[in-house]
């Protein structure tokens, strides 16, 4: 056979690939309108039904990695199985998701990522805001950064958390690539000052020492709003992300300039649903605890005699005192948990406040 008849054939092979592909789509989508019919039928008049299964999604895709075989690695089958399950969820109901905006920002990528495409996303301009607009009902969830991975804490996030009475449903980790970008009309030999957050100037530190040593770093509300001003200045360029450079339309003097190769993000998915266990999971709490010395080795002790995995410890302002203090802490483990609910007891027997913030899937993508 000549490679022309050759690659016919397996055209052909693919249409017909494709085509048993859209008819277990569509079965797929027709099932998960039954599912919604059920979930409705099952609830007293009244009350709405919750769509949105954190935890069955969570088995979904992780059974979805066990099954594959390749080619496509398992990170790829994910996501294609994400975005099928996204369009399926939009049959049910369409999500409305905030997040940190303007559009273009790594939130609004995490978002997607964790959420799919299917979904209403709506940018904010201040993190607060995301969390109020959860608070009203006005989005069904919000995606806020919590931690970045060579800058640490996001504290505007972790304060969020203290004005306001809001379950974590998720969470999802991004790798985060810092590029370069530039205007059509930018001089590129004549740049005077890059813009960008002060978070993401922070994690290419070293680079713009060894590169731009002399060029004014000029800190912005988000890396969007960087990308979006250099469009018209000639002399400056924008440290962003690959959304944003697609969005407005700037291109890349140079890629992946952060400082650690292995930058990441971690967002919370926040909203006013409790998620059930799925045997893989992680709970986040705040405590505050007497000001007297040995107080935080109290908090972490039942943890360790239980053998319960931290996986992270932040301190902030209590605000409610001068000096005082609030622990936030994130473990292995779900609050129905028999082991956890015994450490939570003791946690909270010790402690002046013990909130559980939310107990969520291990990020799975
Ligand atoms: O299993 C459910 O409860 C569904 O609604 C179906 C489905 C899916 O497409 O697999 C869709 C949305 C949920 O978040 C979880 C799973």
């Amino acid at each position: 056979m000549s490679d022309a008849d050759q690659l016919k054939a397996l055209r052909v092979r693919i249409d017909s690939l494709d085509e048993k592909i859209l008819e277990l789509i569509s079965d797929r989508a027709r099932c998960a309108q039954d599912v919604a019919r059920v979930k409705m039928a099952s609830l007293p008049a009244g009350e709405t039904p919750v769509f949105y299964r954190p935890e069955r999604e969570a088995w979904v895709l992780k059974h979805i990695m066990e099954l594959n075989k390749g080619p496509l690695d398992n990170e790829e089958v994910a996501r294609l199985f994400r975005e099928i399950m996204s369009s399926c969820l939009a049959l049910e109901q369409p999500l409305k998701i905030a997040y940190l905006g303007p559009e273009g920002t790594f939130s609004q990528a995490a978002a997607l990522k964790h959420f799919g495409h299917a979904v209403i996303s709506q940018p904010m301009a201040a993190i607060d805001e995301v969390f109020r607009e959860v608070a009203a009902g006005a989005v069904n969830f919000g995606v806020v950064p919590v931690e970045n991975s060579t800058e640490g804490a996001v504290n505007h996030t972790l304060d969020s958390f203290l004005e306001h009475d809001m379950v974590i449903c998720g969470e999802v980790e991004l790798r985060i690539h810092h590029h370069l970008l530039v205007g059509e009309t930018t001089k590129t030999d004549r740049i005077t000052r890059i813009y960008s957050h002060a978070q993401s100037l922070a994690q290419c530190r070293k680079w713009l020492d060894a590169h731009y040593p002399n060029v004014e770093r000029v800190a912005v509300s988000s890396n969007a709003d960087a990308a979006k001003r250099v469009k018209s200045e000639w002399n400056s360029a924008a440290i962003a992300g690959d959304m944003a450079a697609q969005l407005y339309g700037l291109s890349k003097l140079a890629e992946k300039i952060e400082d650690r190769p292995d930058n990441s993000t971690r967002f919370l998915i926040i909203g006013n649903q409790e998620v059930p266990p799925t045997g893989d999971d992680k709970t986040s709490i705040i405590v505050s605890m007497r000001n007297k010395p040995g107080a935080l080795h109290e908090l972490l002790v039942p943890f360790h005699t239980n053998g319960i995995d931290l996986t992270r410890i932040e301190t902030r302002p209590s605000r409610s005192g001068k000096w005082t203090y609030v622990f936030f802490i994130d473990f292995v483990g779900h609050h129905q948990d028999p082991l956890i609910k015994d450490v939570l007891e003791k946690i909270g027997n010790e402690a002046v406040a013990l909130k559980v913030l939310g107990s969520y899937p291990k990020a799975v993508l």
